[in-house]
């Protein structure tokens, strides 16, 4: 029997991401501001081993021999973040030009090999400024933002082809606002429905701005995570509706729907406000793609002690789970991609970040660390992005996450997502068994697999 062609359609767009803080160290460098990621890190007892992007992967200095990485892959593009605080050290204001040159400059690297600019002017790393005036709590950061923006479309959007406002503003209010695992490290259940609000208003700030300065596409990326009911009782069912209003729903309805669901209010209760009509009206833009992050799915169980959703994740039986304890479940890409197309339209799609941490031991061969788990991954994963395309979905391209093992916020240095190996100690870079199928896979459109 013949093996099934993987070919994507002509034109289909490869590529490899990270983000700033966590591959670029020198975050003070140049007369950068300190971001909230920049305090937290330094925080006692916030991030694991003690671990810091104080060096990470030196990408602030070795950017020209990743972008050499990139070539050696064939990458199509290169998905990076902004710092914010480099480029605008109080957030507001006064621009540093040092900042700006460092992105200037990494943008016609790429350029003069031939892969396109995929920037992302905010992953996680918010000015440490704008927290002290109250951050993604405070209305006023949708203008701040706006400025921002104006900023980097001015500065740069004569070369990069593509921008986006945010990445998972999801995790920045469930972890940072919520439960206070990441940056800025608040608790609070009044606070992150503020923060989740003022983000996609912010990001509709953006996308106001950049119509009035931009010549080719911004978008916003959403991590998406499928949700499974564990059985087909009611509450289960109904622990299953709500997970799945409160991280798949949440900000991508505001955005493209211009409303919520009707479960954050069952969700949150009191904490939930009546947010004002208009405010819908800037947070409902006309995007040109959607990003997609996709990892792993939920299977849901109802749980009333679990705040404040009442419903808890239940680990399966005899399934591959990552190092970060995700199950390895390659339908759920399919899946996430065929409802989003059901529910928001045939909106243009990226897969904007898929990847997977695994412990490969230091097995190195021709010079090529075997990662046999991280492959079987991207395997099954582009698979399944095939099956999506063949029912109907307007997907454009795929970024792996990551380009290099980083610092995986406070979980630290120690989930490796890499394509390529980092020896923090040297900063070596080492590619893995999986950036060399990568590189087969860009080569030949997906015939390979
Ligand atoms: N964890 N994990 C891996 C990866 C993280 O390193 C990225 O910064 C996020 O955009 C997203 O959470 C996914």
């Amino acid at each position: 029997m013949s093996r099934p062609s993987f070919r994507f359609p002509d034109g289909f767009h490869w590529g490899a991401a990270t983000s700033a803080y966590q591959i670029e160290g020198s975050p003070l460098a140049d007369g950068a501001g300190p971001s909230i990621w920049q305090r937290f890190a330094h925080t006692p007892g916030m991030m694991a081993n003690g671990d810091t992007g104080d060096v990470a992967c030196d990408h602030y200095r070795r950017y020209r021999e990743d972008v050499q990485l990139m070539k050696a892959l064939g990458l199509h593009g290169y998905r990076f973040s902004i710092n914010w605080a480099r480029v605008l050290p109080e957030g507001t204001g006064r621009v540093n030009p040092k900042g700006l040159d460092f992105y200037s400059r990494l943008v016609d690297e790429l350029l003069e090999h031939g892969i396109a600019p995929n920037a992302t002017l905010f992953h996680w790393d918010l000015p440490a400024a704008l927290d002290d005036r109250g951050g993604w709590l405070n209305r006023d950061i949708a203008h701040w933002f706006a400025e921002y923006a104006e900023v980097m479309f001015k500065a740069l959007d004569d070369r990069v082809p593509r921008w986006s406002t945010l990445n998972e503003p999801w995790v920045v209010t469930d972890g940072g606002y919520l439960h206070g695992a990441l940056a800025p490290g608040h608790r609070s259940k009044y606070e992150a429905p503020l923060a989740a609000h003022n983000l996609m208003r912010a990001s509709g700030a953006g996308i106001q701005a950049y119509r009035a300065h931009g010549r080719h596409e911004i978008g916003v990326v959403f991590n998406i995570e499928p949700k499974y009911p564990h059985s087909d009782r009611a509450e289960d069912v109904a622990a299953t509706r709500r997970a799945h209003a409160y991280m798949n729903q949440q900000f991508a309805d505001p955005a493209l729907l211009g409303s919520y669901p009707p479960e954050l209010k069952e969700i949150f209760g009191d904490a939930w406000p009546d947010f004002p009509a208009d405010d819908f009206k800037l947070t409902k833009q006309k995007v040109d793609f959607v990003g997609i992050n996709y990892y792993t799915r939920a299977v849901v169980k109802h749980d009333p002690n679990q705040y404040p959703l009442q419903a808890t994740p239940v680990r399966q039986p005899n399934r591959t789970y990552t190092e970060t304890g995700w199950e390895v479940f390659e339908q759920g890409l399919t899946d996430t991609l065929t409802w989003f197309k059901q529910r928001y339209g045939d909106i243009p799609l990226y897969i904007t970040e898929n990847g997977s941490a695994f412990y490969d031991p230091p097995v190195v061969e021709n010079g090529v660390l075997d990662d046999p788990l991280r492959t079987s991954y991207l395997r099954k994963h582009l698979g399944a992005l095939h099956k999506a395309i063949a029912a109907g979905v307007n997907l454009k391209g795929y970024y792996a996450w990551s380009l290099l093992d980083n610092l995986e916020w406070s979980l630290g240095f120690s989930k490796r997502f890499g394509l390529y190996h980092v020896d923090f100690a040297t900063q070596q870079r080492t590619p893995k068994a999986t950036a060399k199928l990568y590189a087969q896979v860009i080569a030949s459109n997906g015939s390979v697999l």
